[in-house]
């Protein structure tokens, strides 16, 4: 799963200053960071209309598109996805800690 987003992160790095009518990505970026950010928040509501409709096939497709614009906009903003996942393991790490704090003491 990490391989995955890891390659397309490479690929989405690559197409910075790439010509737009060849790439999409190139052309996102090219549009700037409000066109990014505005196609991530309509990913996000696409999302969550497939959650509501209980439309399991179209929230897979709709969170391929939300995973793919979000790492658009991290690349956008030069923030490497280990960064991310850095965070997630952190948080990982304190919660397991608060959870191990809140168990009864035998
Ligand atoms: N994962 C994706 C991916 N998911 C969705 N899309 C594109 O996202 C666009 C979303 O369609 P929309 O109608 O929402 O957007 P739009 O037609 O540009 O309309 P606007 O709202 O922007 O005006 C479509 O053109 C899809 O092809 C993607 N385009 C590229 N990738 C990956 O990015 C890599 C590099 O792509 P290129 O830069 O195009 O080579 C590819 O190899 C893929 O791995």
């Amino acid at each position: 799963m990490a391989e995955t987003l890891s390659r397309l992160e490479q690929t989405i790095r690559s197409r910075k200053g790439a010509d737009p009518s060849a790439s999409y990505v190139a052309k996102l970026f090219a549009r700037g960071r409000p066109k990014i950010a505005q196609k991530l928040g309509e990913e996000a509501v696409e999302a969550v209309i497939a959650a509501m409709a209980d439309d399991r096939e179209e929230l897979v497709k709709e969170a391929a598109d939300l995973l793919f614009h979000l790492t658009v906009l991290l690349a956008d903003m030069d923030v490497p996805l280990a960064e991310v996942l850095a965070e997630l393991d952190r948080r990982e790490g304190v919660s397991g800690i608060a959870e191990k704090a809140a168990r009864p003491q035998k």
